[in-house]
C-alpha cells in the first residue's frame, strides 16, 4: 500500500505570498501542508483563485516559497537549489498545463517539442537513440510515430494533450503536476486523457498532482484529495473520506455544486459563509505513520466538535 511508503513529495507550512503593492501583499497560498506518495494521485480542488495553481507552481520551483518547507525525493527543495538538486528536479518532476497550444510551440516539431527535456539534459544523445525514445513514449500516449514531424496545428486538442503528457513523460519522472490538464478538453476527450494518465500511472509508477475542478473526474482519478479555499487547505483525507464524509463546511459546499440529475437533489445546493481567518488548522499531523492517512479539516476547536458530532 502507498501509505506505507515514505512519501515522495512533503509540504509543510507552505507560504507563497506576492507583493503586489506596497501595503498590499497576496497570500496565494496561505500554511499548506500534505504528502504525495509514489506512484499515487493527490487532486487539488477548489474554486478560481483559491491557490491551486500556484501551490503547483510552488513545488516545481517556479517561485520562491516564502515560507515552508517542500521535500521532495528526500531532497530539501525549498531554499536555494543546488547545481545537482535543480537537474534532479528538472528530470523527476515535470508539469503538464491546462492549455495545450499555448504550452506547445506552434513552429516546433511536434518530435522536437517532446525531446525538448532530453535535449537540454542529455545533449549528447545520439539523434537515433533520442528519437526512437520518442516514437516509444508517442507510442505509450497513443499517439503514432508518422506524426512526429507534424506541427501543433495539425493536431487536435486531446491528441495536443497527449503531446503535453509525452513532453513530460520522457523524461521518467516521479511526479506530473497536471494543472487543469484537462479542463480545456471537451468531455468526451477529458475521459480519455484521464484513462491514459491512470494507464501510464500503472505502468510507469509516477505520482500526480492533479488540479482540477471538476470533482468527478477528481473523484475517479485521485486517491487522496486536498480542498484549498483562500489560500488554505481547508480539509484532506482519502478521496473516499472526502466524498463520502466531508467535514468542512467548505468542502460540503463544493460537493453539493456537483450537478445530479435528480431536481430535488439540485434544490439541497448550500451556500457557503465562514470567516477564513477565525480559522485554524485543527489536525496538522496524523497520529498514524502518515500525514494524509488522517482525515484533516482546518477548523477551530468547537466547530470541528459540533461538525463531527
Ligand atoms: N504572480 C502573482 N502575483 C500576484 N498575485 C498572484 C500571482 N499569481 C497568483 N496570484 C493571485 O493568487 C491567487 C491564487 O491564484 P491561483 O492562480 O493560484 O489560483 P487557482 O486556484 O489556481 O485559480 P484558477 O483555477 O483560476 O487558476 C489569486 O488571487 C491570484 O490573483
Amino acid at each position: 500500500m502507498a501509505e506505507t511508503k515514505e512519501p515522495l513529495l512533503m509540504v509543510r507550512g507552505l507560504k507563497q505570498y506576492f507583493r503586489v503593492s506596497k501595503t498590499f501583499t497576496v497570500k496565494a497560498v496561505d500554511d499548506i501542508s500534505f504528502d504525495i506518495f509514489p506512484g499515487e494521485t493527490y487532486g487539488l480542488v477548489g474554486e478560481s483563485g483559491s491557490g491551486k495553481s500556484t501551490t503547483g507552481q510552488a513545488i516545481i520551483r517556479l517561485y520562491e516559497p516564502t515560507a515552508g518547507r517542500i521535500v521532495f525525493n528526500g531532497e530539501d527543495i525549498s531554499g536555494n537549489l543546488s547545481k545537482q538538486q535543480s537537474a534532479m528536479l528538472r528530470t523527476n518532476m515535470q508539469m503538464v498545463f491546462q492549455d495545450p497550444m499555448a504550452s506547445l510551440n506552434p513552429y516546433k516539431k511536434i518530435i522536437d517539442t517532446i525531446a525538448m527535456g532530453l535535449d537540454a539534459r542529455f545533449p549528447h544523445m545520439e539523434t537515433k537513440e533520442r528519437n526512437e525514445r520518442v516514437y516509444t513514449i508517442m507510442e505509450k500516449v497513443g499517439l503514432s510515430k508518422s506524426q512526429a514531424n507534424r506541427y501543433p496545428t495539425q493536431f487536435s486538442g486531446g491528441q495536443r494533450q497527449r503531446v503535453g503528457l509525452a513532453r513530460a513523460l520522457i523524461m521518467n519522472p516521479k511526479l506530473i503536476i497536471a494543472d487543469e490538464a484537462i479542463s480545456a478538453l471537451d468531455v468526451s476527450i477529458q475521459a480519455q486523457v484521464v484513462n491514459l494518465m491512470k494507464d501510464v500511472q500503472q505502468e510507469t509508477g509516477t505520482a500526480y498532482l492533479f488540479i482540477a475542478h471538476d470533482l468527478s473526474m477528481v473523484r475517479y482519478i485521485s486517491d487522496h484529495i486536498g480542498v484549498m479555499h483562500l489560500g488554505h487547505l481547508v480539509e484532506t483525507g482519502c478521496t473516499e473520506e472526502i466524498f463520502e464524509n466531508p467535514v468542512h463546511p467548505y468542502t460540503k459546499s463544493l460537493l453539493s455544486a456537483i450537478p445530479r440529475m435528480n431536481p430535488h437533489v439540485e434544490r439541497g445546493r448550500r451556500p457557503m459563509e465562514y470567516d477564513p481567518k477565525a480559522f485554524h488548522i485543527r489536525y496538522t499531523e496524523g497520529t498514524a505513520h502518515s500525514l494524509t492517512e488522517t482525515h484533516r479539516v482546518l477548523a477551530t476547536d468547537t466547530e470541528f466538535a459540533e461538525w463531527t458530532q
